[in-house]
Formats: C-alpha cells, structure tokens, sequence
C-alpha cells in the first residue's frame, strides 16, 4: 500500500515556481531518496508533505492523509527532522527530549529514543555543547519520540563524521525493516545509493529521473578507464573510448566484459594497459550526466 503520494504537486514562491507538477510515490515501509543540487525543491517538497506549507496545484497525501486538513492525524503519525533544529541551548539533551516527550502521545522512553539515535553518553550535555552532527543526532532522536509509521528525514546525516553516518544509516534501516515509511533528502549519493529503495533525482523543480534504486543503477553504464599504450591510436581499440585528461575511457553496460575485451586485445599485440581501472556506475554517475546535460 502506499504510504506517501504526491500528484503533480507545484509550489510558487511569488512568480517562483520552486515544484514544478512532480509526481512520485513511496510504499509503506520503503526508504525513498529526493536528491538533487541546491534549490532544487526537496526541502519545500517535504515542508509541503508535513503540511507546513500549501500546494499551489496537485496533491500530497501521507497515509491516505491531507497533511494540512488532517494536520493532527497527520502529525501524530509522523516524524520530521528538518534541516535547522530550534533546540533551547542552555537545556540539557535529557531535558530537551522530556520536553518533547510532553507534546507527544505514547511516545517512547527517552533512553531508547536517546540510544537509538546513538546520544545515550550525552543525556547531561547542554544543547549548546554539542557538535553538528551530535545536533542532528537528538534531531533523529526527537523525530523518533513518537514511534511514527512515515519519517520526513532532511539531509539527516548533514556534518556527521563517517561512523555516525553508518549508524544512522543502521538506525534507519532497522526503522524500514520494522515498517516505517521513509523519505529523505541527501547530497550524499552514496548514502543514497546504499539506503534507499527508489529514489528522484529534482532538478529546478521538476524530477528528472526516478526508479528503483537497483534497477536504476542496472541502467546504467560503468566505467572502464586506461592510458592508451604509445603509438596506439583509439580508432586500434576494440571498444570506443571518449578520454578524460589523459585516460581514455570506455563505457559499457557490463565493464568487466569491456575490460576482459580490451584487456586480451591487449594481450594479443603485447601491450599494457597502465593504470586500468574498471568500475560499475554509481548514482553519481547518474547525478552527474544529468547536471552536465546542460539543465
Ligand atoms: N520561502 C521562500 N520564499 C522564496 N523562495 C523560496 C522559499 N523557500 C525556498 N525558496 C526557493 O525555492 C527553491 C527551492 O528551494 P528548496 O529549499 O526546496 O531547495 P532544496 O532542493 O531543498 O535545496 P538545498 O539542497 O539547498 O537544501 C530555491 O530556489 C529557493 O531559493
């Protein structure tokens, strides 16, 4: 069942068009990624599926929900770290997630919000002495308070260092794994790649590409990247390569094949390829082409 839909949703800030009728849908229980550059409208498309903002055309709907006319249902289902926290910074983060705990029904214990989001050594540290990525910690901590069936995570591992990171990665996919619904934004396409399910990729407000995750990278083409032996023009090569610098590179849907195919065209005149590298595509890759093509 779906637990998120957006049907050609626009959004204009004045004469601004920010979302421009992009439509996409996530099932109950998956980790959908919204990528894309700055400004894209990832944020603005998330403010509007946590109701804090109204649609200027199309639809959002988060559990069969209205988020802005069944705000309270809506709210008490769900969980949003956005990417500025108001924490009070003279409180401790013990008395920080208390706080939160009063405005929330049947919310869980503050150790287990706490230690699922990886603060449990921090509960009498003041809000003010924590670093950036400890902020965002008690951000996970406090959207979590709730037990929500949908997360709204906004770039949720902003400025933390690489082992907080794969914790947090842990923390959500456990979170997936028990059933919750969950939508992200990140400029890391490798914690994209590695955690969601399905993604789309916003580029000035309109998606450019979307899919499942796996099928998406099958799609695409990897790499494989030499320098050309002296006195060999490309044209000798058995395969067409563009060059990067003084690489040249091969594309191809299967680079291990390309590589097993340059690599006895080589064998077979006695040459060597230097400095082969073969590597399958990324979201990158992808992220990449798409900002290149000119949008
Ligand atoms: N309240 C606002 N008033 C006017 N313009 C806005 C407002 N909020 C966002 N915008 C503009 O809408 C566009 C989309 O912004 P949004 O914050 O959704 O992008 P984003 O993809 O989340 O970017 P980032 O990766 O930088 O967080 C940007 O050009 C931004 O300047």
């Amino acid at each position: 069942m779906t637990a998120i839909l957006v049907n050609t949703l626009r959004k204009r800030y004045g004469a601004f068009e920010a979302v421009k009728g992009i439509s996409f849908k996530v099932p109950h229980g998956q980790i959908f990624a919204l990528l894309g550059r700055n400004g894209a409208g990832k944020t603005t498309t998330l403010e509007l599926l946590a109701g804090f903002q109204r649609p200027d055309g199309g639809s959002v709907r988060v559990l069969g929900l209205d988020p802005v006319s069944d705000r309270a249902a809506v709210r008490r289902r769900t969980g949003i770290m956005l990417q500025e926290a108001g924490f009070f910074p003279d409180l401790t983060v013990r008395q920080t997630v208390d706080i939160w705990r009063d405005f929330t029904s049947a919310p869980r214990p503050r150790d287990e919000a706490l230690e699922l989001a990886g603060l449990g050594g921090k509960a009498t540290t003041r809000v003010r002495q924590l670093s950036g990525g400890e902020k965002r910690r008690l951000d996970l901590a406090l959207a979590l308070l709730g037990r929500p069936d949908v997360l709204f995570l906004d770039e949720p591992t902003a400025g933390m260092d690489p082992r907080a990171r794969l914790d947090t990665w842990q923390v959500v996919r456990e979170l997936a794994g028990q059933g919750t619904t969950i939508l992200l934004t990140t400029h890391y396409l490798e914690e994209a790649q590695r955690l969601a399910h399905a993604m789309a990729i916003l580029d000035e407000g309109e998606i450019v590409a979307a899919g499942g995750m796996a099928e998406t990278l099958a799609g695409l083409r990897g790499r494989v990247a030499f320098r050309l032996p002296a006195g060999v023009g490309p044209g000798e090569l058995p395969l067409p390569v563009t060059f990067d610098g003084e690489l040249a590179v091969c594309r191809a849907g299967d680079p291990d094949l390309a590589a097993q195919a340059l690599l006895s065209w080589a064998a077979g005149r006695g040459l060597r390829l230097a400095g082969l590298e073969v590597r399958t595509a990324t979201l990158e890759d992808l992220f990449l082409d798409l900002s290149g093509s000119g949008r």
